[in-house]
């Protein structure tokens, strides 16, 4: 088996070590072995959502391919990475087991409507000797809601590798998941009624991606802070070893989760009247495990123009550099009114 350099782009196979010519298909059949075994079936009962549903497209046609909805956020606008994630597994399904994702950049031009599926139009651009290129029109009620292009590499290591160094975080063992926060900022006795139905109604939100928060909110007392956060992250469930092209879609969909609030944390005054990504883009580095858990680093360089640019850095537990995103969003806010002491 070839021991896989680290620094290797989004191979096939999401171990560090693979075959010379890794199987890599993104049909989500059951992992290898006895598919009725105890193991199998636990493992499949277990399998993630975003494996089993959100990222499981239904091809209508040639090069056409449907999908459906599994979390809505409460803007009821699509939330931006399950289409990411759905584009970029309808491009890979026109790509060879030799290629590997290592870029995509969308651009959202309409919201997305959670009563009608999503359809998936993959133009293929070029296939050439080296990178082969693919567009994915999202579309609803005939209109585009999401453009993107997404580009495959053949592995091609090189002499030229380097990355910066992962910040030093507890690890996630350590921490707390969202939800336990949640649950515990409940169980305060003195907890206002108006902040009891906010937290519930947060805690029956299937999410399918569990977050642990490095430096959790306190809560209720909301300061300015630094542009900056940092959260373990990973898919809810399992999804195995399989394929790197499925974890790369994966971590899209995880990409696009919390990233475009980092914008807001100097401005504990304001809320948001209205937010929504405006564009993405992805870089995929290594080989990952998108259901293990893994840092995300996110920092907002710049704001203005009602505009938010977002960026973000998922590192694998080992500190290797797993994949890059950066993200505008458009950031409209209003003062935060605050019940008065008197
Ligand atoms: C910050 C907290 C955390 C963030 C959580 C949410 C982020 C989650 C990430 C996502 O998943 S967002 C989902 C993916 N992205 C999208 O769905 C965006 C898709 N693109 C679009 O919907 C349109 O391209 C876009 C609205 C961005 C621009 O279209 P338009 O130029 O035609 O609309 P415009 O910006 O003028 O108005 C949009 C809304 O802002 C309102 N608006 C415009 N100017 C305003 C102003 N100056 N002040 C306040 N509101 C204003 C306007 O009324 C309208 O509200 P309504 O939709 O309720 O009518």
């Amino acid at each position: 088996m070839a021991e896989r350099k680290v620094g290797d782009i989004c191979g096939s196979s999401a171990s560090t070590t693979s075959d010379d010519h890794p199987k890599d298909t993104l049909d989500l059949k059951p992992e290898d072995g006895d598919p009725e075994s105890p193991e199998a079936q636990k493992d499949q009962d277990l399998k993630s959502v975003l494996v089993t549903s959100v990222l499981n497209l239904e091809e209508i046609d040639v090069d056409l391919y449907r999908g459906t909805h599994h979390w809505v956020p409460r803007t009821q606008r699509l939330f931006g990475g399950q289409i990411i994630g759905q584009a970029l597994v309808a491009a890979a399904k026109s790509v060879g087991d030799n290629l590997y994702a290592h870029s995509l950049h969308c651009y959202f031009v309409r919201a997305g409507d959670p009563k009608v599926p999503v359809l998936y139009q993959v133009d293929r651009i070029r296939d050439g000797r080296s990178f082969t290129v693919r567009s994915v029109r999202a579309i609803q009620h005939g209109q585009p809601i999401l453009i993107c292009q997404a580009s495959f590499q053949m592995l091609q290591p090189s002499p030229l590798q380097h990355q910066f160094t992962m910040p030093a975080v507890p690890p996630p063992e350590d921490l707390l998941t969202a939800e336990e926060l949640i649950r515990l900022y409940l169980s305060k006795p003195d907890l206002a009624e108006k902040y009891k139905l906010g937290l519930n109604k947060l805690l029956a939100i299937e999410v399918p991606i569990e977050i642990k928060p490095v430096n959790p909110p306190v809560f209720y007392k909301v300061t300015a802070s630094e542009p900056k956060n940092l959260f373990w992250v990973r898919a809810r469930g399992y999804i195995g070893e399989g394929n790197m092209k499925l974890h790369c879609c994966v971590a899209a969909y995880v990409s696009d989760f919390a990233l475009l609030g980092t914008a807001l944390l100097p401005y504990p005054g304001y809320r948001a009247q209205f937010a929504a990504s405006l564009d993405h883009a992805m870089w995929f580095h290594s080989t990952f495990r998108s259901d293990e858990w893994m840092l995300y680093e996110c920092e907002s360089p710049w704001a203005g123009g009602s505009r938010g640019l977002v960026q973000g850095r998922l590192w694998r537990r080992d500190g290797v550099l797993a994949a890059s995103c950066s993200q505008e969003g458009v950031l409209r806010v209003k003062p935060v009114t605050r019940p008065s002491k008197l």
